[in-house]
């Protein structure tokens, strides 16, 4: 479980996040849905230990992470904004890579990569260098690595971008068998159908701040709007003149 408390964060006169508070719960998918520019990625990194915020803190299963933060670390599965994939290295070696860091030698890191291998299909791009892999197999190497230490916390920022049609249904379903298996899913994301299918706690925020959370039906029916999408305008549109 994942709660962020009161967070704020300043790029010097830029006050990316200004107040953020909500709790991704264990066996659920969160989603902070948001504009551009919104406040999403840095929640998110703050989240992840990769941002230190400038208020408020953040508990990843009971630790906090502005106090311990590799123990967070440990709990968490990241998958970044920026895939950062090395380009010399195979699909192969970044997962064995990323097992080392995560303390696993032997027979346990070679059953951990075969099984997100499996799990991922990615059993034809494994002996290749990341150099010019597509976004889907670049998004698959970066889920693996996120995943392959089976971190209770998966936090995936913005994890359909650029994606096809299939590609995001297999993140999709991905993410659901997570979500069965008690996993905490946080994600960010801007499009509305992928929200609305995959989400059971939406997050708004807008302009730094949360402006309603629920579930995707809560906040249709507390804006008294047909769908999650006119919802999301009527609930930021709302905030905006409270905030003006
Ligand atoms: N390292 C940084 N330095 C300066 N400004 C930053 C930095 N990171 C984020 N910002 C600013 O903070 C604000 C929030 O950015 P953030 O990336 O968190 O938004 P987002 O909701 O994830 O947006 P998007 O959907 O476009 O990815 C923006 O105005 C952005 O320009």
């Amino acid at each position: 479980m994942i709660i962020v408390d009161k967070i704020g964060k300043n790029f010097g006169e830029v006050q990316a996040v200004k107040d953020v508070s909500f709790t991704a719960k264990d066996g659920s998918i969160t989603t902070l849905l948001g504009a551009n520019g919104s406040g999403k990625s840095t929640t998110l990194r703050t989240v992840a230990a990769l941002l230190r915020p400038d208020h408020g803190q953040v508990t990843v299963d009971g630790i906090c992470v502005q106090q311990d933060p590799l123990g967070a670390q440990k709990l968490l599965g990241i998958f970044p904004d920026q895939f950062g994939l090395y380009t010399r290295l195979t699909a192969r070696e970044h997962l064995e890579y990323y097992a080392e860091l995560h303390g696993m030698s032997g027979a346990a890191l070679e059953n951990a990569v075969g099984e997100v291998v499996s799990l991922l299909h990615m059993e034809d791009i494994l002996e290749r260098r990341t150099e010019g892999f597509s976004q889907g197999q670049r998004m698959k190497v970066a889920l693996a690595r996120a995943i392959l230490h089976k971190p209770k916390n998966i936090v995936l920022d913005e994890p359909t971008r650029g994606l096809d049609v299939m590609s995001i249904r297999m993140l999709r379903q991905i993410l659901l068998e997570l979500k069965a298996a008690g996993h905490c899913v946080l994600l960010s994301s801007h499009v509305m159908a992928e929200v609305e299918i995959l989400s059971d706690h939406v997050v708004m925020i807008a302009d730094g701040v949360v402006c309603a959370d629920g579930t995707p039906a809560d906040l249709v029916r507390e804006a008294g709007q047909p769908n999650l999408e006119e919802a999301f305008v009527a609930l930021t549109a709302a905030h905006g003149r409270t905030a003006a």
